[in-house]
């Protein structure tokens, strides 16, 4: 293995890490500022002139508010469930939209995920619930596939349905302002599980339904 790849496997065992969240260290904020005017100092820019005296502190709370989602276990969202017997079909919330932040560029990702699951047993969950799962796991550095794949994960853990499906479609801010600096692409992954992985047909029509 040359080292780039053992680089790739490294990468991608850590991708495995656990869905639940970090703890927050106490001076995190204080450390983003002080790391932020180095940021400044180093482009040549002068931290104290007044347009940038508090933007440390400012672009610290930002980071602190944007990667919210490290702090929490967005499985817990899931614990809200009912039951009805009566229903099996599947469900499909689709146009949750969100805020995430690549983490190759620490740049932002913006973007639409559509969650469907087919329940098990009749047991659902609030539909505001898949909404609150992307935004947990959105709120970290990610990359579009990790995150696809950790609201199917937390979907499987909590609510164990015969079925799950997650589409994102995301534009990221790493491809457009910079780099290639191709604005308007957009990168759709998807996932499905249980029974909607083999099952062509049904994955179709649940795919069908997600374009109406
Ligand atoms: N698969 C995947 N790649 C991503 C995601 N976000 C950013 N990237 C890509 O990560 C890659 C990092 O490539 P590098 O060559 O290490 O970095 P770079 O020199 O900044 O790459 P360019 O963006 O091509 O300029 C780029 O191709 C990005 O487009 C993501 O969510 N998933
Ligand atoms: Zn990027």
């Amino acid at each position: 293995m040359t080292d780039r790849n053992a680089t790739a496997a490294k990468a991608s065992n850590e991708d495995l890490r656990p869905l639940e969240g970090l703890s927050r260290p106490a001076d995190a904020q204080e450390r983003i500022a002080g790391a932020v005017r180095t940021i400044l100092e180093a482009i040549g820019e002068n931290p104290e002139r007044e347009g940038l005296h508090d933007t440390p502190q400012r672009v610290a709370k930002m980071y602190l508010e944007v990667f919210e989602g490290l702090y929490e276990d967005p499985r817990d969202h899931l614990k809200t469930q009912f039951s009805a017997d009566q229903h099996h079909g599947a469900v499909i919330v689709k146009d949750i939209h969100f805020h995430s932040m690549c983490e190759h560029h620490l740049l932002p990702v913006h973007g639409k995920a559509h969650v469907a699951y087919l329940p098990a047993g009749g047991r659902l969950t609030g539909l505001s619930k898949l909404a609150r799962v992307v935004e947990g796991f959105a709120r970290r550095p990610q990359l579009q596939e990790r995150l696809t794949d950790q609201v199917a994960q937390a979907m499987e853990d909590v609510l164990a349905p015969e079925a799950v499906l997650v589409v994102i479609e995301a534009e990221h801010m790493c491809m457009s302002m910079r780099g290639v600096r191709s604005p308007g692409s957009t990168t759709v992954t998807m996932i499905a599980r249980g029974t909607w992985k083999h099952d062509h047909a049904a994955r179709m029509e649940i795919l069908s339904l997600l374009r109406s």
